[in-house]
Order: C-alpha cells, then structure tokens, then sequence
C-alpha cells in the first residue's frame, strides 16, 4: 500500500529518470535519420530500454516513493539482493548459452557446411560471439552478482543506492544485447575481446562508472573497520577495466548515425594498446575478478580461515604491478621492437610467482579440511579451478618465451592454453559461486542435489580434458608441419595438408565441447529446482560478516 508519499523525487530517481528520457530521445532522434540498419535496429532497442528504464523509475515512485529502504532490519544490516539475483541468473543463461555457441563454432572447425554459407551463421561473426558470451556475459554477470554479494557481507551495509545496482545490472545486460546483436550483424571494429563499436563502449564506459561508485559507496558505508582482500580484487579489475576500455576504445565515429568508427591509435601503436588490453583483460577480468571469487568462496565452502593473509596482500601487489607490462607476449616476432618483446617475456616469467602465490593460497586454505573434498561435489570443482589456474599460469610464461612462442604463435597450442584457463579457471570457479551463491540467496540449505553437482564435476572435467589433450597434440603437431623443410629446402607440407591432419583433433574437441555443455545444463536444472524445491535452511544459510581475521 502507498503510504505517505514524497513530494519530490529523490536526487537519484531524477538524475537517472532525466538521463534516461534524454537518452531515448536521443535514440529515436538517431533512429529516425540513421542510414544505417544496425544502427537503427540499435538505438530502436536504446529507446525502448530507455524508456522502459523511466517508466518504472517514476512507477516505483508513485508506488512507495518516499519511504526510505531500512538500512538494518532486528540489528541485521538490509542487504539488497535483487539485483544479485538478476545477475546469478544471468549467468546461468548467457553461460549455457555462449557455451553453445562455442561448441556451434568448434562443429564448424570440423564440419566447414556448417557455416550455412549465411553471413548471419558464419564463423567469423560467431566467434566474437563466443568469446564476447562466455568472457563478458558469463563471466561478467559472475562478476557483478558476486561482486556485490561480497562487498555487502564483508562490509556489513547495503550497497547505496536503490535504482544504482539495478542501473549497473541491467544496462550491462542491455551492452550484451547490443554486443551480441552488432556482430550478428556484422557491426566490429575488429579489435580481438573489444569488438564492439564506439556507441556501445561509450554505454559500457557510463554503467561502468556507476558499478565502480557503488562497489566505493558500499566500502564506505562500511560497518567492519578492515577491507576484506577479496574486496581489493574486485576494485583493482574494476579500476583497471575501465582504464584499459577507454585506452584501446578512442575511436572516433564516422558520424553519429552510422557503427563504423576509426580508432585514434595507428600502426604499431595500435597493436601494442590492443595487446596491453588484451593480456590485462586476461589478468584483471579474467584473473584478479575470479581470484576474489576465490577469496571468498573458498574459505566460506571450507569453513576455514584463508591459509596466508600475508600472502594474498604480497601476490596481490605483485600481481597488478607485473600483469600490466606484459602485453608484448602477444607480438613477438613483429614491427614492435625488440626490446619490448623481452620486456614483456621477462615480466610474464615473474608472473609465475604471484600466481603460484595465488595457487598456493588457494589450495592450502584447504589444510585441515582435506577430507571435504571427498564429500563436497562444489568444493571439489573450487580446488579443481585452482589447480588449473595454476596450470594455465605455469604454460602462459613458458609460451611467453621468444623460442616457444615461435612454435606455438597462430597455432592451436594457443586455444589450448586459453582453455585451460577459460574452463578450468573461470568456469569451475564461477560454477562453484553460483553453487554457493543460490542457496544463500533464496535462503536454502543446499543445492538442489549434491549428486548431480558430481556429476556436473566429473562430465565436464572429461569434457575439458579432451578439449585441452586435443590441442596441445594438434597446435604442436600444426607448428611443427608449418616449419618442417625438406633436404632441398622446400616445404615438406602444403597448408591444406596441415589442416587435414588436424580434422582429429577437432572432432575430439567438439566432443568435449558437447560434454562442456551438457554439464552447464545438468547446472541450470539443479539451481533452478533448488529455488523451486530446495530445502529451506531453518537458520539464515548465507554466512555473515568478514570471512577471516585480518593480521
Ligand atoms: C563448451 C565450451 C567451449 C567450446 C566448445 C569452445 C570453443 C571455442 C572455439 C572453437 C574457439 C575458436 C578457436 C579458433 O579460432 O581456432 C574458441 C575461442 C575462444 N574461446 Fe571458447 N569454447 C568454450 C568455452 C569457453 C569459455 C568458458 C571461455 C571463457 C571463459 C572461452 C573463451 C574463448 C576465448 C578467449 C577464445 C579466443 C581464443 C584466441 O583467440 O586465442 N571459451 N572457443
Ligand atoms: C602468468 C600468467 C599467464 C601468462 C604469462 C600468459 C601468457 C600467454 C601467452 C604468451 C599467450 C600467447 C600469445 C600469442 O602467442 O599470441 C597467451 C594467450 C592467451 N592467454 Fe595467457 N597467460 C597467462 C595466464 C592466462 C590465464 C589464467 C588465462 C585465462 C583465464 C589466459 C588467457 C589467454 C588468452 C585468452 C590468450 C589468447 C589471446 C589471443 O586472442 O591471442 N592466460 N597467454
Ligand atoms: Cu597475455
């Protein structure tokens, strides 16, 4: 019931209602001149979120505006779950989803009439598809959910904000769209893990700014005097995303009606800025994100404090002080100097001990609660994550070497690698929060069935297994066609050749890819019946407060 009502809106709702408003105007404006069909397709979408996003601003004002959300409620601080809820879910669709699509595009590695000789269906728009899903709908959605579950808990206070969390949420669920559409339809600017063009960068770049004050806002209101370390992760991916999308994204459009826009870097330069944000994307999205997943998680699902305090401060630092100037792994052998080359070679070798650091960490907090992994299917796949992050972190030095890198540079040992990490590490860590996440949220005991967690753990593992085995033997074996000379000093095999001998390889990986998937499906039937069926736990089920004693 609408009780006494606010004359006037907060500042809040007015700032967010007027941007709104401007914004679908905005839109229809370009909609209506654009000589382009993607971008009209685009800004009509715009303007109707938009619009949407306006219309229940002011619903929910006339519904209960006025009344002022409870900070605590019986001395227990008034988390605000929706919006982590939204995201949980979020990831488990576009998860199964760009997992699909992953396996769609390996089928088409194999089997090329799977393209169905469409410009919608091809390979080259449905592989930044993938990655886009699986990196930034996935693994971004994990990011956020989590994100704001963990700075809420181990700070003690509601995020601030009532329309801020649900404005971070869903327009970053709204860029997705935009993403995923644009390269359906062929809207790029070809830059590998930012192919998105300007308008939507700069619609990431506002939501992502809003994410950043929330996570501050949420810090700042905190009740628990210390920062918990997985909180210093979660800021430092966050701070350094945004640094690194508005380096390599300052492009300038051809006009506002149309997609196509030129980026402002040239030559060398360019190359070099789009690996500096492609190696951090890996060490701050893909890394330092899911590391604080780890953080938490891992010790809540053990019930043990983290092995080292010490140690996750140490590796922190080193870890954000050396990913950054690595980059240049990914050019050797180019126009970029030489020296850059070692450079960032020797950085990737130091690597190798802040993330072992991070392994350790990990895996140790375990001491003493070995046994757990015996009877915890989601702890398992947690530890699991770990040791394949510390797997991943062992070969990206090794590949980062100028002798190695030679072999396994344009080859299938480099998707391999990537995998590895994607997988292993970001995927069984983000299926181990997800498994721990829903329970808490919808107050239940547990998941659904801890047997068909088993089983997701032991399918997929199969799956990541044959994925992996299959191109370390095919890039290598690639690698080592593409350089193989006779006694007369030709080419002892022609390209078709090596592809041929690498069909195998693929037919194995898109096995292991259909394992993948399966495995995400058995998930999302076990969390969506743990919400319709889940047991409910008698007490609160989500553990409270900060998770170890600060040193
Ligand atoms: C069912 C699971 C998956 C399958 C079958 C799959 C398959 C593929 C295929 C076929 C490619 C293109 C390889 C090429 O161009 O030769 C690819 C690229 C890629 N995938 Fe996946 N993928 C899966 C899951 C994931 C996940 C979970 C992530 C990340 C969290 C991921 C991240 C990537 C990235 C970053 C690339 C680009 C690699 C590069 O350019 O070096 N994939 N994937
Ligand atoms: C110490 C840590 C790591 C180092 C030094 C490292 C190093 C490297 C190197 C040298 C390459 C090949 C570059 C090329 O030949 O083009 C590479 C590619 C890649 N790595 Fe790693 N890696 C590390 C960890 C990881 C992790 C944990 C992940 C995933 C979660 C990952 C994801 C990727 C991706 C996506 C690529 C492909 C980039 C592309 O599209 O070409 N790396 N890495
Ligand atoms: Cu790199």
């Amino acid at each position: 019931m609408a009780q006494a009502k606010a004359k006037y809106l907060t500042m809040e709702e007015g700032f967010f209602a007027t941007f709104l408003i401007v914004l679908a105007f905005a839109c229809i404006i370009i909609a209506g001149k654009t000589y382009d069909q993607v971008m009209g397709f685009h800004t009509t979408i715009g303007a109707l979120f938009a619009a949407v996003g306006a219309f229940i601003i002011f619903k929910n004002y006339f519904n209960d505006g006025g009344i002022a959300i409870p900070q605590e409620i019986e001395g227990k601080p008034n988390y605000n779950l929706g919006p982590i809820k939204f995201g949980a879910w979020a990831a488990v669709f576009w998860g199964v989803a760009g997992f699909t699509v992953g396996l769609i595009i390996a089928l088409q590695l194999a089997y090329p009439v799977l393209n169905f000789d469409l410009p919608y269906t091809n390979f080259g728009r449905l592989r930044p598809l993938h990655t886009s899903a699986v990196i930034f709908a996935f693994g971004g959605n994990v990011l956020l959910a989590t994100s704001f579950y963990v700075v809420q808990r181990t700070s003690r206070a509601r995020m601030p904000g009532r329309i801020a969390p649900w404005f971070v949420i869903l327009g970053y669920n709204a860029f997705i769209v935009i993403a995923g559409t644009g390269y359906l339809f062929g809207a790029t600017q070809s830059k590998e893990y930012a192919e998105p063009e300007w308008y939507a960068d700069l619609w990431l770049t506002i939501v992502w700014v809003v994410y950043l004050l929330v996570f501050l806002g949420t810090l700042w209101k905190r009740k628990e005097p210390h920062i918990y370390v997985a909180n210093w992760f979660y800021l430092a991916f966050i701070v350094t995303i945004a640094m690194l999308h508005i380096v390599n994204n300052l492009t300038i459009p051809v006009s506002v009606f149309g997609t196509k826009s030129y980026i402002v870097w040239s030559g060398v330069q360019d190359a070099m800025v789009q690996w500096w944000y492609g190696h951090n994307a890996v060490g701050f999205f893909l890394t330092a994100g899911f590391l604080a997943i780890m953080y938490y998680f891992i010790p809540k699902r053990a019930e043990r404090p983290v092995y080292s305090y010490r140690l996750s401060i140490i590796h922190f630092w080193a870890l954000i002080f050396l990913y950054i100037w690595a980059g240049p792994h990914h050019l050797h052998y180019t126009a970029l100097p030489q020296w850059a080359s070692t450079l960032g070679a020797t950085f990737s070798i130091m690597l190798w001990m802040p993330s072992w650091g991070g392994m350790i960490n990990g895996l140790m907090t375990l001491s003493g609660a070995w046994d757990k992994l015996r009877t915890d299917p989601v702890l398992r796949m947690m530890v699991v994550s770990v040791a394949f992050y510390g797997m991943s972190t062992f070969e990206g030095p090794l590949m980062s070497l100028r002798s190695v890198n030679s072999l396994s540079h344009y080859t299938d040992w480099t998707i391999g690698h990537v995998h590895s990490g994607a997988l292993g590490w970001v995927g069984y860590v983000s299926f181990g929060a997800l498994y721990c996440l829903i329970p808490w949220l919808w107050n239940k005991k547990q998941v659904y069935s801890l047997k068909l967690v088993n089983w997701h753990f032991w399918i997929s593992t199969i799956g990541i297994v044959l994925y992996i085995t299959a191109m370390w033997v095919s890039g290598i074996m690639q690698g080592l066609m593409w350089r193989a000379y006779d006694q007369l000093g030709f080419l002892e095999y022609s390209f078709i050749e090596t592809v041929e001998a690498m069909h195998p390889f693929y037919v194995i990986r898109a096995l292991g890819g259909v394992l993948f998937v399966a495995g995400s499906l058995i998930m999302a039937y076990n969390l969506i019946m743990t919400v319709r069926r889940g047991e409910a736990a008698e007490i609160e089920a989500a553990p409270s407060g900060a998770v170890a004693p600060a040193e």
